[in-house]
């Protein structure tokens, strides 16, 4: 395959990249204590932004930036100044930094869909824990929480490196503040509307505009017939992509009975109808230039979408090829055009986990894992199904994550990791040759009796050994949204362990078999327990151990998390949300989300 050699972002969305705004706030005393701290404050503002900048970058791959205040802020003259440079440079997460006592109350930032942060240093020269403090106290009590910032160990006064618990503290932060500036005013598309009766795919307008400022956009899947029969798509791409999908994209097993075998000329055709439906999902959600020169001005705008979803089932699939193939692409890291940005697409349209699927490549930067979470296998089924007996990290018990194929090919995790480990990486870290790992790994098997349109699904087997986190968004009446995750890996099965179970299941959908991380208590008692807590039919799986993250992210978007087993070393909520109860910080997370409620009202 080609590589998309610059490697650019395809992100054609309207609007800049949300920048990260530093704020160095001092004592306004002038006539010596503000001369004595303008200096050292500013050096903390800039190391802060050179270590985001260094570390971060957004999900398409453009690198973050900082924009630090003209002038250490003293009160609110210089407060104003720097929320109007803000505004100007499009900062879309804040972070105060300061060394010294200063005056809350005067040099806040109160943009109320700000995230924010204050790192309060922590010496004893100058009273920065004590402005921390009154400062996180000002902030809850006028309802804008803040995440606090505060080092373990003393520094000296004028030391500007970031100890190492601030600086996971700044990137946590940081990273999950950029996914809420991020989608902040943009689409979710649904491409048709309802799938089969789930109701995860009801695009609850309230839910995305309040919670995730996140406009909806509808398209009927009769746009996808439009665009095929006039040819409303770009047909030099077009031919392109079929040569590729010819050249990388391996037919598989056709399991269904002879009498439902589609012919090789019906096969044919709907290769190149899922090449098309590629091309058309992509246009639909970002524009395409080259539809205007085609004198379609209109649908080469796009719909601002960052994330979408294709009904599927059963309207379109009872007739046409299934979404498999423009699923599968659209995810994955690369297509005939090389390496790029994921497309977020959840299956079925299902919005909910479109969104978890959003919020996982925007704090990961990588490809996200759609799945049906199909079966729990306890070990004794296991054993009564096979004669095998689970081991090392399956004995307690595996979780079939499997459905029709629209699964992202970098789930095969074909790619390596530092170490020579299976991975899931961002599309700017991934070489053409794992890339060609990935699609050599996956096969394209016939759909089958449910899709009796045709289509072809993704076949391949997750490699063993990957850290991962499931999630879930889901919607309950009286309580809104809440988010559940839970953090675990990837295992394989011996061969023919894999393919009786595989074989009960669907031989011809790609699996990824999935344990979580037990604590023993709770939802994590045993992998039954995650099983049977799981809200709904799907799950969006991210590389790594990201519950972290997702925690901080949620609460941001006042979203409460019901079930998640993350070490308490990597919880990061506001501030305020320790007035809400610290034994219970589960309960005091449902509290919290209740009393500030959705971050646009
Ligand atoms: C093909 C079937 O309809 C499956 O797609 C169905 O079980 C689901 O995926 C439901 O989410
Ligand atoms: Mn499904």
């Amino acid at each position: 395959m080609t590589m998309n050699e610059t490697r650019l972002p395809v992100n054609r969305l309207q609007g800049e990249m949300p920048k990260i705004g530093i704020r160095p706030i001092v004592d306004g005393r002038q006539g010596g204590i503000r001369e004595s701290l303008d200096g050292v404050t500013m050096e903390m503002a800039q190391s802060v932004a050179r270590f985001i900048s260094e570390r971060l970058r957004h999900s398409n791959g453009l690198p973050v930036e900082c924009v630090i205040a003209d002038t250490t802020i003293g009160g609110v003259a210089e407060a104003a100044r720097c929320a109007e440079k803000f505004r100007k440079e499009g900062v879309g997460v804040s972070i105060s930094v300061t060394p010294s006592w200063c005056y809350p109350m005067e040099t806040m930032d109160a943009d109320p869909h700000m995230p924010k942060a204050i790192w309060g240093f922590n010496g004893t020269e100058r009273p920065g824990a004590v402005y921390l403090a009154a400062a996180t106290s000002a902030h809850n009590q006028k309802g804008l929480p803040a995440f606090a910032i505060y080092g373990r160990d003393v520094q000296n006064f004028g030391d500007a490196t970031i100890p190492e618990d601030v600086g996971a503290k700044l990137l946590q932060f940081a990273k999950a503040g950029l996914a809420v500036a991020t989608m902040r005013g943009k689409s979710y598309l649904s491409m048709g509307s309802v799938s089969m009766g789930i109701a995860g795919c009801v695009a609850d307008e309230s839910f995305f505009a309040r919670y995730l400022g996140m406009r909806n956009e509808y398209a009927d899947m009769s746009e996808f017939v439009r665009r095929m029969e006039l040819g409303i798509y770009d047909r030099e791409e077009y031919e392109k992509a079929l040569k590729w999908v010819r050249d990388n994209c391996k037919e598989g097993e056709d399991v269904n009975p002879p009498h439902l075998k589609r012919t090789r000329e019906q096969k044919d055709e709907d290769w190149n109808t899922v090449v098309k439906m590629t091309l058309i999902a992509r246009d639909m959600m970002i524009g395409n230039p080259k539809l205007a020169e085609l004198g379609y001005g209109e649908e080469s705008l796009g719909r601002n979408a960052i994330a979408a979803g294709f009904q599927g089932q059963r309207a379109w699939t009872d007739y046409f090829p299934n979404g498999d193939f423009m699923e599968a692409i659209l995810t994955s890291s690369f297509d005939w055009n090389g390496i790029r940005e994921p497309f977020t697409v959840s299956t079925e349209n299902d919005t909910l986990n479109g969104v978890t699927m959003l919020f996982g490549q925007l704090l990961t930067d990588a490809a996200q894992l759609f799945a049906d979470v199909r079966t729990f296998w306890s070990p004794d089924a296991v054993e009564q199904a096979t004669g095998h007996r689970l081991t090392g990290p399956a004995e307690n018990g595996i979780i079939h994550l499997i459905n029709s194929g629209p699964a992202a090919l970098d789930w095969t995790g074909a790619a390596t990791g530092a170490n020579g480990e299976p991975a899931v990486k961002p599309f700017w870290s991934l070489s053409e040759s794992e890339a060609q790992a990935c699609l050599d790994a996956t096969k394209w098997c016939p759909a089958v009796d449910f899709f009796r349109g045709g289509g072809f699904s993704t076949d391949f087997t997750t490699r063993a050994g990957m850290p991962v986190t499931m999630a879930r968004i889901n919607l309950v009446a009286g309580l809104g949204p809440v988010l559940q995750l839970a953090e675990g890996y990837t295992v394989e099965l011996p061969d023919e362990v894999h393919d009786a179970l595989d074989r009960r299941t669907n031989p011809t959908w790609p699996t990824t078999w999935f344990v979580p991380r037990l604590t023993g208590r709770g939802a994590f008692r045993d992998v039954y327990s995650v099983m049977n807590n799981w809200g709904s039919n799907h799950a969006a799986v991210s590389y790594g151990h990201i519950g972290g993250r997702l925690l901080t992210l949620a609460s941001m978007l006042r979203i409460p998390v019901s079930m998640h087993n993350v070490p308490e070393e990597h919880i990061f909520r506001p501030a305020a949300w320790n007035a809400f109860g610290t034994n219970d910080p589960e309960g005091a997370d449902f509290r919290a989300c209740a009393a500030f409620g959705p971050l646009y009202k």
